[in-house]
């Protein structure tokens, strides 16, 4: 994996908040799969996109469906999830929101109850284990699979709601965006929330989804994951760009994967630019780290080597991405507590 990040920025405690499990598995991991399967024929350059590689967004969605193959069980289930809450303790994240879709049991062997619950089982091993860092999940709806699935997400993440001693806080949104439209999943997408499940939704992460935004928006979201084509000067709109500010939603941002998904041409054409001068509250975050090959620490070095933060600005970044999370306000302080006792040993 490229890791090159100086050490201030693997120093900093960081917040990760848009994170897919099956798109954030390591190499090192990968390969322990692989080897676990070799009648798949599966090769490791096909599980990532290296430093200096593009695909299009439709080829990273390929890329999945072969992750998928190489996690099929509980036991792999089990294993990528721990390894990744592990890395990216490693990193210095502090708090983790990790997000994931509970698949159809005939290509897991498993129900979507017992996929989550494998999920939970990691994230509680990992406690057990003192690994440091505060995990929280979301389950993720794959707009692919349309309404009746979306409903059915929607009530079995209710129960775990209930059943999870909160560490399953939400609902994600998320699929290949050029399927299936937006407004057949408002009714589950509404209902999830009156439920009082927060909704972390991927917003025109492609051209052309303006009316399906509008729509999403009047739920609304209580985060935005990427929002790439929201704002004007991308063919988005003033009035969503309006509605966003005034609701003050903010953005989940994953330079590396947007720039390596081509749907942003450069880095300096990222649309952080454009929210973060206006002070919009945005969000470093990785996506896909196993995918793209970053992690958040290089997320960080990146938008700040792009667009000339300082080290004060980087940390108000991290600090401020306490404050978009969806943990409970006594979490919330504590970890702002832990930024505070930290400040001095790495900012000079
Ligand atoms: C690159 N931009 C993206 N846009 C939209 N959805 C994405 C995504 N990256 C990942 N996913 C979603 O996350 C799934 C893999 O993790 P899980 O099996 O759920 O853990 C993908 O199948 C897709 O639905
Ligand atoms: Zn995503």
């Amino acid at each position: 994996m490229d890791t090159e990040a100086d050490l201030f920025y693997r120093q900093i405690p960081k917040v990760e908040l848009h994170a897919h499990l099956n798109g954030s598995v390591s190499f090192a991991t990968m390969e322990k799969l692989i080897a676990r399967k070799p009648h798949l024929n599966i090769e490791s350059s096909g599980t990532a996109i290296r430093s200096g590689q593009r695909r299009t967004l439709a080829e990273c969605f390929e890329v999945f469906k072969v992750i998928h193959q190489l996690v099929d069980s509980e036991e792999d289930i089990l294993m990528v999830a721990k390894s990744v809450i592990e890395e990216f303790a490693a990193d210095g994240v502090k708090y983790l929101e990790l997000r994931s879709t509970p698949r159809e049991e005939a290509k897991t062997g498993l129900s979507k109850r017992r996929y989550i619950e494998t999920v939970l089982e990691a994230i509680h091993q990992c406690k057990q284990e003192g690994v440091d860092i505060d995990v929280r999940f979301l389950v993720a709806v794959d707009r692919r699979n349309g309404p009746e699935v979306a409903m059915e997400t929607v009530k079995l993440t209710e129960d775990f709601m209930l059943s999870s001693d909160g560490v399953v806080v939400g609902l994600d949104l998320s699929g290949d965006p050029t399927v299936g439209h937006g407004k057949d999943l408002l009714p589950a997408l509404q209902r999830a929330r009156n439920s009082g499940l927060k909704l972390a939704l991927h917003m025109s992460e492609v051209p052309s989804q303006k009316e399906e935004s509008e729509l999403l928006l009047d739920l609304p979201p209580d985060r935005i994951g990427h929002g790439t084509f929201l704002h004007p000067e991308a063919g988005g709109s003033d009035s969503l760009v309006d509605k966003i500010s005034k609701l003050n939603i903010p953005l989940e941002l994953c330079l590396t994967s947007n720039v390596k998904g081509q749907t942003v041409p450069s880095y300096d054409k990222h649309h952080f630019q454009y929210w973060y001068e206006r002070q919009h509250p945005c969000v470093l975050c990785t996506d896909d780290k196993g995918v793209f090959c970053t992690d958040l620490s290089q997320e960080y070095q990146l938008t700040a080597s792009t667009f000339g933060l300082s080290q004060e600005a980087v940390w108000s970044l991290s600090l401020q991405a306490i404050h978009c999370s969806f943990a409970p306000e006594a979490l919330k302080q504590k970890l702002v507590q832990r930024w505070a006792e930290l400040r001095p040993h790495i900012l000079h």
